[in-house]
């Protein structure tokens, strides 16, 4: 039997191709993704959460949203939880993924919006939503857990742009209680 090709192949060098969340840098930004440009950049800010079943919270967040020419984001979030005097109290959620805006057969985008999210704590949320204007709603489609993780059993988000600043609303169904909020939080540009 022939050994494969790569066996003896020469090192391979680095990732070639940019992803940027900065306009002016890399790759032109897909078509497609125009309608979706504004969140394009790196966010960060401040926001509070609750739910029925525990205390009402403050935290920091930071959302990166990155394109590398194709026509979907990378989305990427980590926050951490602040006391009153805003000092970080320890890391909160984190979450990464991709939004996907439906294409025509042509290459453009439908205002539909497909949003796929992983978190570290054993769910996956596959979305689908609506792009009008900058506002973004989107609600799950489907919700995967592994079997240690919390019962999320479905979820629900309103990202808007308002004066330059992105806002979001994220309501959750999980343990038993149906949506409720979770987060809500406003975000500034620091980067792109
Ligand atoms: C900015 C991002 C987030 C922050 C700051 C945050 C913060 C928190 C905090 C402080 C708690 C209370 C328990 C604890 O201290 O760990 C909690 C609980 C929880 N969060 Fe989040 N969270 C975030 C995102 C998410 C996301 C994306 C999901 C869904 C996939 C989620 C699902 C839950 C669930 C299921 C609970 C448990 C509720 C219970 O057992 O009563 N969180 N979150």
């Amino acid at each position: 039997m022939q050994p494969p090709p790569w066996l003896n192949a020469p090192p391979v060098d680095p990732y070639p191709y940019e992803e940027t969340y900065d306009l002016r840098k890399g790759p032109d930004l897909h078509p497609a993704l125009l309608g979706l440009l504004p969140y394009v950049g790196l966010w960060r800010g401040r926001g509070r959460g609750g739910f029925p079943t525990i205390e009402d919270f403050d935290y920091a967040q930071e959302i990166r949203i990155s394109h590398d020419g194709r026509p979907f984001l990378h989305y990427e979030s980590r926050s951490w939880l602040l006391d009153e005097q805003s000092q970080p109290i320890r890391p909160a959620g984190r979450e990464v993924g991709w939004w996907r805006p439906v294409l025509n057969d042509d290459g453009s985008a439908t205002d539909e919006l497909e949003v796929m999210l992983a978190v570290p704590t054993g769910i996956m949320e596959l979305h689908l939503g609506k792009v009008t204007g900058t506002r973004v709603e989107i609600v799950t489609d489907a919700v995967l857990r592994t079997s240690t993780a919390k019962e999320v059993t479905a979820g629900h988000r309103l990202y808007g742009i308002v004066e330059g600043a992105l806002l979001y609303a994220q309501d959750m169904a999980a343990v038993g209680h149906p949506l409720s909020p979770h987060l809500s939080a406003r975000l500034i540009r620091v980067g792109g």
